[in-house]
């Protein structure tokens, strides 16, 4: 995915309960949805180092988007995706992010649903 042929870290199918979907009788009731994420990440520094400061800790990660996803209620996981993304740019220097956002319980005959982006983050005049 990156596009400066850096190294990725993925967290895969973490699974959260939250308050999600568009119609009414969906925000009284707590759903399962399954994240994957692919996160540019330059994992030779860690590499050669072997300390946890110089890597993109996925369970501080995994822990925040928990965190995150179960902060309020929303309609769409669309919203979810783009919030993610968001979080991963602001609170830890990802600078290119894959979120994929399932929500395996939705469409009766189907086995999954999901949404899937790629943002790349956009720095200010600030940096
Ligand atoms: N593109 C989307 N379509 C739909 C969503 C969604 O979040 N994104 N949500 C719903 C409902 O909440 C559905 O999951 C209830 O079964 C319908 N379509």
């Amino acid at each position: 995915m990156s596009q400066q042929g850096l190294d990725e870290v993925l967290i895969e199918g973490l699974e959260i309960d939250a308050t999600i979907g568009v119609y009414d009788w969906e925000q009284d009731i707590q759903q399962k949805l399954l994240i994957d994420l692919v996160l540019a990440w330059d994992c030779q520094r860690a590499g050669e180092s072997d300390n946890i400061d110089d890597a993109l800790d996925y369970a501080a990660v995994s822990q925040a988007v928990e965190k995150w996803v179960k902060a309020q209620p929303r309609a769409l996981i669309e919203t979810v995706a783009e919030g993610i993304a968001e979080l991963l740019f602001k609170d830890f220097g990802v600078t290119e992010a894959q979120v994929k956002v399932s929500k395996p319980g939705a469409v009766p005959n189907a086995a999954n649903v999901a949404v899937k982006i790629r943002r790349t983050r956009v720095d200010g005049p600030f940096g």
